[in-house]
């Protein structure tokens, strides 16, 4: 048995709804057989885990940094105590009430985090941190002035009638845990989706998110709604809990705190929002038996966060990683032992691919200045339909500003690109790639929070069935689709970057120097795939690469860029014969 086989074996989709009616039937054995300081305590974990989950979205997922998640436990606490005390609303929903006005809490929060995600389309590192700090500064501010609404001391009733003794209190934490289950299935479902996957890809790359047909607009302010919606919902299970809270509870310290916490486990992993919410409660329970000042947690918490943020890793990817490793280890000195290898195939060398003859891309006149320097001057090429056109010149010549260009990445060029007949103009990125052009790039932007299967999948766009995806990485002979990219080197993520486009079908792929990191042989490997790949796929090829073998061994047209002008363009043996390219390529003849 082979290790994708392997691993597909091992899949089990029913198993996120297992575990969580496992755990709320654990939890309603706690909640009703532990003693009550312990059933409250756990109380507390759980709201902390809520708030770690809706952090973990925004940090851990999406990668931005927000330290104003109290801010919005404290938004849901305050909305949902004015519904309570201020409205006549309870007498008309009597014991539902509280779960209503959670909900409703949840969705304005939402609607504020929406707002304060705005800044986050433009600003990024310590200007959204200072951003967010300063919302939570804000809205502690405001909650200080104007109180809870429950300022003559009055208790919100728990929800469904239950006590606000200690009785009530393991009802509580069994309410407290089906919410939280709750949530972390949303959670769980929406990571696997596809706007998980456009979350944890504009982490890594805006660039790439947008070139594989998302909207970043989207991606962004999306995670910030929906962590604030949690994190709204978090704020309402405080007040169920204590059935009072002032504004002490959500104070910017404990938002940088839970912050920190955030990253050090990882908290977008449902396991490690566990593991942080314990603790963020226990280590100051900790601190209270032994009569040392609360305040020390925040200086763990500090330690703790210099830890990750230097090792540039978090607990739960570190751990998953490591065991996946060992995992395939195992399975691959079990496939010796029995003598499992796959045969392999040796197939005759498939041929430079012919084009139709139909233009499918058309550039006039393309011209990019950045300020004084002209990038590219009045650049005209047409790609033919069904062929590899390569792109080359010596450093610095304007191809991959070429490729920006045509991707939708530099607005302020002159000139026109039509593709298959549509122009391209004002067309931002991600709908140019819904158009049909996709691009690789030469840096890594590759996520390596996804899986290879998760990537491929984000990057169609869901249009790949799963024998589509399966036959993508086959034809690239890259790492099978449940492997972690985090495990997988660069060289061969940019493999899966090419394969995941060109599973994409799309009309025309643009790849910017997509051999850089491979061996001699997998280059030779890469440029049979590369030749076969118009017709297996579909889509016509322009290919940016310094290595000349390479282009001389796939494309059957070529156009040469220097000082950002076209030196020579035509079939490849009279380019690369032109004494005009020698010349341009001077103390590189020999590749030539
Ligand atoms: N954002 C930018 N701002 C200013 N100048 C830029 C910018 N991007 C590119 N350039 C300049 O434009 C010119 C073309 O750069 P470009 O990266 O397109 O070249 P290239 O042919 O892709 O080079 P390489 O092979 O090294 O990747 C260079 O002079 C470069 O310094």
């Amino acid at each position: 048995m082979s290790l994708a086989s392997r691993s597909r074996a091992t899949r089990r989709p029913w198993l996120p709804l297992a575990i969580a009616l496992g755990a709320v039937v654990l939890g309603a054995i706690f909640g009703f057989g532990m003693p009550a300081y312990v059933v409250f305590v756990s109380t507390s974990v759980l709201v902390a885990m809520v708030s770690l989950m809706g952090l973990g979205i925004v940090t851990g997922t999406a990668g931005m940094i927000a330290l104003c998640q109290l801010s919005f436990g404290s938004i849901g606490a305050w909305i949902l105590e004015f519904l309570y005390l201020k409205t006549p609303l309870p007498n008309v929903f009597g014991p539902l009430s509280f779960l209503l006005f959670m909900v409703i809490a949840g969705v304005i929060t939402a609607a504020l985090g929406l707002v304060i995600g705005l800044p986050a389309l433009r600003l990024r590192g310590v200007n959204l941190a200072v951003i967010t700090l300063g919302v939570a500064a804000a809205v502690d501010t405001t909650v200080q002035q104007i109180g809870f609404p429950d300022q003559s001391f009055a208790h919100i009733p728990r929800p469904f009638g239950l006590s606000s003794d200690p009785t009530g209190d393991r009802g509580y934490f069994l309410f407290a845990v089906i919410i939280t289950v709750t949530i972390a299935l949303g959670i769980y479902a929406l990571q696997k989706s596809r706007i998980g996957a456009a979350w944890k890809s504009v982490a890594f790359s805006e660039r790439g998110t947008a070139s594989a047909g998302t909207s970043v607009r989207t991606a962004k302010l999306s995670a910030f709604a929906l962590s604030a919606f949690v994190g709204g919902i978090a704020g309402c299970l405080i007040v169920g809990q204590i059935t009072q809270v002032n504004y002490l509870t959500f104070t910017p310290i404990n938002s940088l705190g839970l912050y920190v916490l955030s990253i050090v486990v990882g908290s977008q992993l449902i396991d490690m929002a566990l593991f942080g919410g314990i603790l963020f409660v226990v280590i100051p329970e900790i601190l209270k038996q032994f009569r040392v000042p609360l305040e020390w947690s925040s200086v763990a918490f500090g330690i703790l966060g210099i830890q990750a943020l230097t090792s540039n890793s978090n607990l739960g990817t570190s751990v998953r990683a490591a065991l996946f490793r060992r995992r395939r280890l195992m399975e691959a000195s079990r496939a010796d032992a029995a003598g499992d290898h796959a045969a392999v195939e040796s197939v005759a060398e498939a041929p430079i691919p012919a084009g139709t003859g139909r233009p499918l891309l058309v550039v006039e006149h393309l011209t990019v200045e950045f300020g004084a320097v002209k990038a590219l001057t009045d650049v005209s090429l047409v790609v033919e339909e069904g062929t590899i056109l390569g792109l080359i010149g010596p450093n610095g010549a304007g191809k991959s500003t070429f490729v920006d260009a045509i991707g939708g990445f530099l607005p302020q060029h002159t000139g026109t690109a039509v593709l298959d007949g549509e122009p391209l103009a004002g067309l931002p990125p991600h709908r140019r790639a819904r158009a049909g052009l996709r691009r690789t790039f030469q840096q890594d932007r590759v996520p390596p929070s996804m899986s290879v299967g998760a990537y491929l999948r984000f990057v169609t766009g869901g249009r790949a069935d799963p024998a589509a995806i399966s036959d993508a990485l086959t034809f690239f002979g890259c790492p099978d689709a449940y492997t972690p990219l985090s495990v997988v080197d660069v060289g061969t993520r940019r493999l899966v970057e090419v394969a995941a486009n060109l599973a994409s079908r799309p009309k025309l792929l643009l790849l910017d120097e997509p051999a850089a990191g491979l061996s001699h042989d997998e280059h030779l490997a890469f440029a049979d795939r590369l030749r076969r790949a118009p017709e297996h796929f579909g889509t016509t090829i322009l290919i940016i690469e310094h290595d000349l073998d390479l282009v001389r061994s796939v494309c059957s047209q070529i156009t040469v860029l220097n000082f950002g002008e076209i030196l020579a363009s035509g079939d490849r043996a009279s380019v690369l014969n032109d004494p005009k390219v020698v010349s341009a390529y001077m103390g590189e003849t020999e590749m030539l």
